[in-house]
């Protein structure tokens, strides 16, 4: 029997090089290839007659084979296998090019189910490269799964190694308790993973996919409570009423009505027994830094310290410029912490974060590392912007006990998920945008309108503003050659369409000295135009940049694109964003129009969440939350619900797992969310 953690190249029919290909797929071991269910199944009980196939969609029809045609050398070497096939309703032409054995292994006379998409005509109906079971394989299996697979590294393969390692299966523990599976009926973890590759009938496969989807959603809410913190203990960090009116009366502008809310909710968690665990939610440019401000003024009029955690460098430094701003009036001093800082600039900075002169740290996750001692941190901020781990904020957290916790996200996760999904998490809406601030226009045009476009990005240079252009790649990849990378673009689009302007480019491979001098150059109008990636898809604040650019837009999500749009339309002139792409699906054409007519968030949000699922929304790299393998967030939320029910009982009676009966869960815990909270 294969060895659950020894690696998948020693399994029958993979080796070194097929090995590599799972490697892309993110297996590695027998278990991983046993965690990696299918998507979904074809059903090779009911099959399709020749007549009633659907076109262009994948099916399964049974059919007898009537003849064979003699194999025909084609243009490109290639050599083609015809078979026909027919049954009461048609006949069917199976096509193979440079599989011979696909043919040979056919014989005259006897039936087949064949597996694929039907094209040709009604009455000349054809199948490519179809997959054939026979009636036997099919009595042992009627179901075959489908994987999600990668180049080189089929599905079919996948099945067959998946087979050849099911075994295993049986050396899978189960961590769930046992109490549970009897309460919910559910089957055990080895019997679970083997029925929902080996399925017997569709019912057997439902059955093994709840359990798993319970398992991954119980598992994810114990994560989550776990590091947390089942916070309802006393705050560490007792703080008195302080009237926030000096604070806004030294502002510049006055506080919306929405961002006084706010900060009075916020400043009343400060004053209470527990520590405050608030998540502060407000669309693109409704000034969340300023909430922020308000409370780490409150903290430090307290005598506490604050630490704000960024995604970014870029944005850990912004965030440090604008809140020196505001809060060194009222001698608080901010302190910044990232990566690439100087051995000597960190150490004054560590010394002034012990000493507690750091009235205010703001960093990227440098500030997790151990070397970080605070003095006496009473509150933490993170901007999560949805690239922040669980984990992250979890180990924040742990830098002073109880600290209270604000987590600041521009996602608008529709309520009822966010509650769900942090559990008795309290939310702060800035529903409001400070006054002002003129829609952004936003349209939608294929390539071929892209000189136009240059003409008018000209004009607006000419007038003053800056622009914004955003690629989805780095490099060009020969693969994908509709995609545009933004080196190739710099240089073979921008520079030439906007000669004599002064043009940045921006990525995520730039040494972090050199994305800031950039960032800083553009910052100060030095540069008329950014050519960029996503890395300047969260926070950034540049108010003269007018116009958004943004190549290849059907490969964002909208509310990605609606984060980009964002960065324009913050000051006073006319903003507009242009959204350029040569797809011509109608679902895309229609998802970009949406967002043309809509500038809401959570309504941009909705909608992202109903069309593309929460694979999308909730992805790893969008929420710092792990990747999970069979549940979905929203289909699923009652199992969501039980779940987290249950894993708060289970919480109540072992709050750290550390009874031995829980330490498979414990390491379930771990295992889930170790791939979660990875920075981009
Ligand atoms: N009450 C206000 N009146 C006028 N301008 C404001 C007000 N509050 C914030 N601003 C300005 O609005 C801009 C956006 O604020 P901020 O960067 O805090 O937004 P945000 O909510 O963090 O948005 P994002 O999610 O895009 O980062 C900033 O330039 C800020 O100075």
């Amino acid at each position: 029997m294969p060895a659950l953690d020894g690696s998948i190249q020693y399994l029958k029919g993979v080796g070194p090089a097929f090995a590599r290909k799972f490697e892309k797929l993110g297996i590695r071991t027998v278990r991983d290839l046993l965690l990696h269910y299918p998507r979904r199944y074809i059903d090779y009980t009911r099959p399709y007659t020749v007549a009633e196939a659907p076109y262009d969609v994948d099916c399964c029809v049974r059919a007898e084979v009537l003849q064979k045609e003699p194999a025909r050398r084609i243009r490109g070497g290639r050599t083609l296998y015809r078979v026909l096939a027919a049954d009461d309703s048609g006949t069917l032409t199976l096509s193979w090019f440079n599989a011979s054995y696909a043919a040979e292994n056919l014989t005259i006379g006897q039936s087949y189910y064949f597996e694929g998409r039907v094209g040709g005509t009604l009455t000349h109906r054809e199948m490519l490269h179809p997959n054939v079971r026979t009636e036997a394989q099919v009595q042992a299996g009627p179901l075959v799964p489908v994987y999600a697979s990668t180049e080189g590294l089929p599905s079919g393969r996948i099945a067959r190694c998946v087979e050849a390692a099911l075994s295993a299966a049986d050396d899978l523990e189960d961590p769930l308790p046992p109490v549970l599976l009897t309460r919910y009926r559910m089957p055990s973890r080895a019997a679970a993973v083997k029925g929902v590759h080996a399925p017997h009938s569709l019912e057997e496969a439902a059955a093994a996919r709840r359990r798993l989807i319970f398992e991954e959603l119980y598992v994810l809410q114990l994560g989550i409570f776990l590091m947390r913190g089942h916070g309802r203990q006393k705050t560490g960090a007792p703080m008195h009423p302080v009237d926030l009116e000096p604070f806004w009366r030294s502002l510049p502008y006055a506080p919306t009505a929405a961002q006084r809310r706010a900060s009075n909710e916020i400043c009343a968690d400060l004053c209470g027994e527990v520590p405050m665990n608030r998540l502060l939610q407000g669309d693109v440019g409704s000034g969340k830094t300023l909430v922020a401000a308000a409370a780490i003024w409150h903290a430090a009029q307290n005598g506490w310290q604050s630490a704000m955690l960024a995604p970014t460098e870029l944005l850990a430094r912004q965030h440090a410029a604008t809140l020196a701003d505001r809060l060194e009036p009222f001698g608080v001093n901010v302190t910044l912490l990232v990566g690439g800082m100087k051995a000597a600039e960190r150490r004054v900075a560590l010394s002034a974060i012990a000493d507690g002169r750091a009235g205010l740290v703001v960093g990227t996750h440098a500030v997790l590392t151990d070397a970080v001692q605070f003095k006496n941190l009473g509150l933490a901020i993170v901007d999560e912007q949805h690239r922040f781990g669980v984990r992250q904020r979890g180990l924040l957290a742990g830098k002073a006990r109880s600290p209270h916790l604000l987590v600041m996200s521009a996602t608008p996760i529709p309520r009822t998920l966010g509650l769900l999904l942090y559990g008795d998490l309290d939310i702060s809406v800035l529903d409001e945008l400070p006054p002002g601030r003129k829609p952004i226009k936003t349209w939608f045009i294929t390539g071929r309108k892209r000189r136009d476009m240059y003409g008018y990005l000209e004009k607006q240079i000419a007038a003053g503003h800056q622009v914004y252009i955003v690629c989805p790649a780095i490099e060009q990849n020969e693969m994908d050659a509709g995609i545009q990378a933004v080196t190739t673009y710099y240089e073979q689009t921008v520079c030439p369409l906007l000669p004599g302007r002064r043009v940045g480019l921006l990525h995520g491979k730039l040494k972090s000295k050199e994305k800031d001098s950039v960032m800083s150059a553009f910052k100060a109008g030095e540069l008329d135009v950014l050519v960029s990636t996503t890395v300047i898809e969260v926070g950034v604040d540049v108010p003269n940049a007018t116009v958004m650019v943004i190549e290849n837009a059907e490969r964002f999500g909208l509310s990605a694109l609606h984060q980009l749009r964002g960065r324009v339309g913050r000051g006073s002139a006319d903003s507009c964003c242009i959204l350029i792409s040569d797809n011509e699906g109608k679902t895309v054409r229609e998802r970009l129009s949406f967002l043309c007519h809509t500038q809401n968030g959570f309504e941009i949000a909705k909608y992202d969440l109903e069309t593309r699922g929460p694979g999308d929304f909730f992805g790893e790299a969008q929420h710092g939350l792990p990747t999970l393998h069979v549940a979905d967030l929203v289909q699923d939320t009652r199992t969501l619900h039980v779940a987290q029910d249950e894993a708060k009982a289970l919480l109540a009676a072992d709050p750290n797992l550390a009874k031995p009966e829980h330490k498979l869960l414990a390491d379930e815990v771990e295992r889930l969310f170790s791939s979660a909270g990875a920075m981009n």
